[in-house]
């Protein structure tokens, strides 16, 4: 594409291989429908991806409702979406790139930066080395649950995390689990749907994490997701604090749970930019 011909410009970025479009939209001008949302991330006639991030001063949102009052309005917001093209209040793995695209794209400096998520106020601070942690917050346990995969029933922990979580601690065989389709959730305790981590605890405190995001299907890792495994794998192990390393399909994270709140840590990274061409944007 010539630069005359420049349509709609967008990043691609993962974290732990949970994969994300970054929409670059500062004053709030793009038209991010759901429809647009789903071509986006479908891997066979878009980019493909996990989700979007529409990068937007939270001022400029377009949607007052969703930005909590914790978030001054000229802060970058995250404006995250799932692949079906449903919003979500908060992405753990995403704020991280988030942070990362602003860094590299001018928008921040590197060190301490305030996202705004619909979940409120998101800390995130980028390391030299190419992490980034942010404070994830209070993680509230609101009650116990099961789910159901390939006839087998497991229980877990229900954890608030801006967004909800379903979090089962097992001791089976997380490779022979068939995660293709939604495992079943109690529709009373999660009225907007659930994300579902199965956790295996190992030998050395660590943990293996495979999940079934909302609104996107099996994930290659979720970063609110690892920070509730992390809760439920300290209180299987009697605890309500402590640290975790979290493996999941697409890498590693550390997590830490404390009194006063959770940090998650891990890489973020950029693989590419251009432009969608504008023609194809319009006929969505
Ligand atoms: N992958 C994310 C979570 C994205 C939102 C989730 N699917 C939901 O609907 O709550 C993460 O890294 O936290």
């Amino acid at each position: 594409m010539r630069p005359s011909q420049r349509g709609v410009e967008f990043s691609k970025g993962h974290g732990t291989q949970n994969d994300f479009v970054i929409l670059p939209d500062p004053d709030g001008g793009l038209d991010l429908s759901a429809a647009r949302v789903r071509a986006l991330c479908d891997r066979q006639r878009g980019i493909g991806a996990d989700g979007v991030l529409r990068v937007v001063r939270a001022g400029k949102l377009g949607d007052p409702a969703s930005a909590p009052a914790d978030v001054d309005p000229d802060v970058w917001f995250m404006d995250y979406r799932n692949a079906d093209g449903s919003v979500a209040e908060m992405c753990g793995n995403g704020v991280r790139v988030f942070a990362r695209y602003l860094v590299e794209s001018g928008l921040a400096e590197p060190g301490e930066i305030p996202v705004g998520t619909r979940a409120g106020l998101r800390p995130v601070r980028t390391h030299p080395d190419g992490g980034v942690s942010v404070g994830m917050g209070a993680a509230e346990v609101f009650g116990e649950s099961t789910t159901t995969v390939g006839g087998t029933e497991f229980t877990g922990v229900a954890v608030d995390l801006g967004n909800p979580h379903l979090a089962c601690v097992t001791g089976v065989d997380l490779d022979a689990l068939d995660l293709t389709a939604a495992p079943p959730h109690d529709q009373a305790l999660f009225p907007g749907g659930v994300n579902v981590e199965f956790v295996r605890p190992l030998d050395d405190g660590q943990v293996r994490m495979r999940v079934h995001e909302r609104g996107v299907g099996e994930t290659r890792s979720c970063g609110t997701g690892t920070v509730a495994a992390t809760v439920a794998a300290l209180r299987a192990a009697g605890r309500t604090t402590g640290t975790r390393v979290v493996h999941v399909p697409g890498g590693t994270v550390e997590v830490e749970v404390t009194s006063g709140g959770s940090t998650l840590t891990g890489p973020a990274v950029l693989v590419a930019t251009g432009w969608l061409d504008q023609g194809w944007w319009d006929g969505l």
